[in-house]
């Protein structure tokens, strides 16, 4: 069988990503398991598993990886780090046409490169296979409860990148009292899954969406909204999960009675241009519109949350948005409406992270990536040796310099 070489790239983006598609014991097991694969890595001061610890796990460490078949990275390589004519894996952020990766996917197609992102690996029905939106979630959720406590003063969370993992974050919950909140949470991807692991170790009860909306409770609750509570169909009024998909445009948002109605809005909703906006900007003015806080763990600025100006850094996770004037302003104020708006917050979490993604990469992708042919790869390469893959004809204006 054909040795196949795997090189774990650095990452070169800044602000720097410390996580990694494989931990050392995941590549050693690999390695043991399936002798046609070798590993090797590009030493990197700041990644979450240490050097040494791939060497531990006697994977070699390697500055020059020109000889690996496959490469593998987690956020976009920057231009200049693109070795021509290799096979990569990473989060390119290109399919949606982003004006920052521009450049990138250019040189990509320049360098005949061969890009496989991770975001467009799917199954048949458009359900995604590989990503860290479950540890988004998880942090998401913790830094919008934070913001809260930190504005009213009612409780105090500390910072998630404090701990060492998530299991000692689990332990900070302990004694924690939260007021009578009620929290809606948006979404039933792997980020709202995350999302609701937080509520549920927080202590936070479940309520259905109807008895949500009619009364208070004495103890902290949360809502779940999914597609079909969150959307209807402007002419008829119902909700077809795949319709939806297909005509988003023909859909309207339900969601403005949970804004007279929430304290917290946990939002981990899939969305692309043309699916509604959860409410609108003017909305926010409105006397009865109650929400204080909003982790916009989707974070697509002014996406389904159209107050979502600015995504922030893990430092400095949380700003204002006035009620009046719609502008940014200080996080805290009396006069706005905070959002935490993170675009890498699984990277508060990157051990645990990491191990979760590279889990997915060895059960769901490892195998058709070994092997020729497979629809899921052909469905997720965006460029190949120099061309747009062929699902990737769309790229093609955006592609010759065109936004
Ligand atoms: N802030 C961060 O650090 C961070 C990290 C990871 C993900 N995210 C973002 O959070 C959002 C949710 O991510 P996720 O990991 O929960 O996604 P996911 O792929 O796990 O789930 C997406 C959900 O959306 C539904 N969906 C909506 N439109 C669809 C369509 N056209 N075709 C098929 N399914 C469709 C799917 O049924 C699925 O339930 C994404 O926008 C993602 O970019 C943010």
């Amino acid at each position: 069988m054909k040795q196949v070489k795997i090189g774990l790239i650095r990452e070169g983006k800044i602000p720097t990503d410390s996580r990694v598609a494989l931990t050392p014991a995941q590549c050693k097991w690999l390695q043991a398991h399936r002798p046609n694969l070798l590993f090797v890595v590009q030493p990197a001061a700041l990644r979450c598993y240490k050097d040494a610890e791939y060497e531990r796990a006697g994977i070699r460490i390697s500055e020059d990886l020109s000889s690996c078949d496959i490469l593998l990275g987690i956020k976009e390589v920057p231009v200049n780090e693109l070795i021509p004519g290799k096979t990569y894996l990473f989060f390119s952020h290109t399919k949606k046409k982003q004006p920052h990766n521009q450049q990138l996917l250019q040189a990509i197609l320049e360098k005949k490169i061969t890009l496989i992102d991770y975001e467009c690996l799917e199954h048949e029905d458009g359900k995604r296979i590989i990503g860290f939106g479950f540890f988004a979630g998880i942090v998401g959720a913790h830094n919008g409860l934070m913001a809260y406590g930190n504005r009213t003063g009612l409780f105090k969370l500390d910072r998630v990148y404090k701990q060492k993992n998530f299991k000692e974050l689990i332990h900070t919950y302990f004694g924690l009292r939260l007021p009578n909140l009620k929290i809606a949470v948006t979404g039933s991807g792997r980020v709202a899954h995350g999302l609701l692991e937080i509520m549920n170790l927080m202590g936070v009860h479940e309520v259905e969406p109807d008895e949500y909306l009619q009364r208070r409770f004495n103890y902290p609750v949360y809502t779940q909204l999914k597609g079909y509570d969150l959307y209807e169909h402007a002419a008829t009024g119902r909700y077809n999960r795949l319709d939806f998909h297909e005509h988003p445009q023909q859909y309207i948002s339900r969601f403005m009675p949970y804004t007279r109605q929430t304290d917290i809005l946990l939002n981990g909703v899939y969305w692309y241009e043309g699916v509604p906006r959860l409410f609108e900007a003017p909305d926010i003015q409105k006397e009865d519109f109650i929400i204080e806080t909003i982790a916009d763990v989707s974070d697509d600025e002014n996406g389904s949350v159209p107050i979502n100006k600015r995504t922030q850094t893990i430092d400095d996770p949380v700003y204002g948005i006035d009620r009046e004037t719609g502008t940014i302003t200080a996080p805290y104020l009396k006069s706005s409406i905070d959002i935490m708006a993170v675009g890498n917050l699984p990277n508060e979490l990157p051990r645990d992270a990491s191990r979760y993604f590279g889990e997915q990469l060895i059960k769901f992708v490892l195998d058709d990536l070994l092997h020729e042919g497979s629809t899921i790869l052909t469905r997720a390469t965006i460029a190949q040796n120099g061309a747009l893959g062929p699902h990737y004809d769309y790229l093609q204006d955006y592609a010759n310099g065109v936004l």
